[in-house]
């Protein structure tokens, strides 16, 4: 059964929600959002990006035998002495993909290729290119220098990478590239995944313009769904794009119903601040159960979560923007409307991120993905961050968290550097471009030296 915002709120020690620090809203959401709980069976090209539904126990031993890691000569390590060379009879030829069949006794040595199982009574292999060899009465000789191996050298263990009945690969695992040559490797063509987590997104905003618009004064091009889009896309998600939605209480309702009922979660740009123009939080109010917070954090300080009902319940009537279930008073409105809404438990989650469209991805990366990685079934879902020495001042005010667009280099002595890429303005995404990764000014943090070490989220694998 999901919470409610105020039931999460009351289980946060000081939750202020004009005053949040990063580490709340984490906590927060960790609370507000919940694992999807229907899986499928997909074939294993189609399980790339997806979350692993069950354990996966090991059918089989990977190796199935043990074997040669080298093309050389197979022989028993017992015979090596320290300091002393050795001299072995070439009895056979064990090829990878069938099982020797001969007898070997003390003092002889199987000719081995990579892979080829290990004949019995044998545990070490020399390499070929260590070996000398010469023939004496008709019979090969193979010539060992001292001290070049140890008994059991270059001899992969049956099993060594996987044991039958253990588990290969854990719930909760998102399956990469690695991954799927594991299950490959165990024979299996099927995997059990969660579904794939459905998110819808729109833009809102008056000022904004759809792709193919001509440019008109004081508009400016919707850039935030093109980057939700991508980030989204790299999360695996299944993404329900709904363009710009009007400043419009119509539009808006029409545009968080549909998204409601089609996704677990929906991502909005813009109108959450405190700015009189617009209704999308008297609409979000209105149709969900919804927190409007300040976070302690530069850039995206305000943001708005919670849930938005999924039964399109409400009728819509063109008297007065007074949405029934909301808190709010409706702001200044020139059309008239009415919400006849009744809050439904559940519904999908919302994640209202600020319109500036540096503040869209640096709060989507600190809190949305986190928060999505945990719906879509992942047991880890924050990156780890990488330490390099700032080249340069930074000013930071201790009391909240910033995130400043960074470029990771390796200096040639090998340190691991980062500078900051330029203007740091929440509208400026050129900066963005230029980075790598989100230098982490942590809340409790000051000013930074240049010289001092400083955490980084790198973007690779992330965006
Ligand atoms: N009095 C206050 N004013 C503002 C505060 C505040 O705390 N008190 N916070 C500021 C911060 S921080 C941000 S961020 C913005 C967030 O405001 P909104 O979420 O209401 O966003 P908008 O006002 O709609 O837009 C802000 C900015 O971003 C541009 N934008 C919006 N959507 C898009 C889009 N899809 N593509 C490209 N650019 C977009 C928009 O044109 C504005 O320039 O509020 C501050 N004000
Ligand atoms: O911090 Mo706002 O979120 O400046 O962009």
């Amino acid at each position: 059964m999901s919470l409610s915002i105020a039931d999460i709120a009351a289980r946060l020690q000081g939750y202020d929600p004009q005053a949040l620090s990063a580490a709340q809203v984490g906590e927060f959401l960790h609370h507000l959002v919940e694992p999807v709980t229907e899986s499928e069976t997909v074939g294993i090209f189609d399980a790339l990006g997806r979350v692993l539904a069950e354990d996966v126990v090991s059918p089989l031993s990977v190796p199935p035998h043990d074997n040669s890691a080298m093309d050389g000569f197979a022989f028993d390590g017992a015979a090596l002495q320290p300091g002393q060379p050795l001299v072995l009879r070439l009895v056979g030829t064990a090829y990878a993909g069938r099982a020797w069949q001969g007898t070997v006794g003390p003092g002889d040595c199987v000719k081995i290729m990579t892979g080829a199982i290990m004949p019995a009574g044998l545990d070490t292999v020399v390499p070929q290119e260590f070996t000398r060899t010469d023939t004496v009465d008709g019979h090969t000789q193979v010539h060992i220098p001292a001290d070049v191996l140890r008994a059991g050298d270059n001899r992969r263990l049956c099993g060594e990478d996987l044991m039958q009945g253990s588990v290969a690969l854990a719930r909760g695992t998102l399956l990469g590239p690695a991954a799927l040559g594991l299950l490959a490797s165990l024979g299996l063509a099927q995997v059990r995944v969660w579904r794939r987590l459905r998110v819808a997104y729109f833009s809102t905003g008056d000022e904004i313009l759809s792709l193919g618009e001509p440019p008109r004064e004081g508009a400016v091009y919707d850039s935030n769904r093109y980057t939700v889009f991508g980030l989204l896309t790299r999360l695996g998600v299944q993404v329900i794009d709904l363009g710009v939605v009007r400043d419009e209480p119509a539009q808006l309702e029409a545009a968080f119903r549909q998204a409601a009922a089609q996704a677990d979660a929906i991502i909005t740009s813009g109108g959450v601040s405190v700015g009189e123009a617009d209704h999308t939080r008297t609409m979000m109010r209105a149709l969900g159960d919804v927190a409007f917070w300040r976070i302690a954090m530069r850039p995206g300080r305000p943001m708005a979560v919670g849930r938005i009902a999924a039964s399109a319940m409400a009728a819509a009537a063109q008297t007065g923007l007074q949405a029934q279930s909301a808190s709010e008073p409706a702001k200044s409105s020139t059309t008239s409307y009415q919400i006849n809404s009744t809050l439904q438990p559940g519904g999908a989650v919302l994640f209202g991120l600020p319109g500036n469209p540096v503040a869209v991805m640096v709060t989507f990366l600190a809190f949305v993905r986190p928060a999505l990685l945990r719906m879509m079934g992942a047991s880890a879902n924050t990156p780890p961050l990488l330490r390099a020495t700032c080249t340069e001042a930074l000013r930071k005010k201790p009391g909240r968290t910033e995130y400043q667009r960074g470029l990771v280099t390796t200096a040639a002595d090998g340190t691991v550097q980062v500078c900051t890429t330029g203007n740091q303005g929440s509208g400026v995404l050129s900066s963005m471009v230029q980075a790598n990764g989100l230098i982490v000014l942590h809340h409790a943090q000051g000013n930074v030296a240049p010289g001092d070490v400083v955490d980084v989220m790198m973007f690779d694998g992330v965006i």
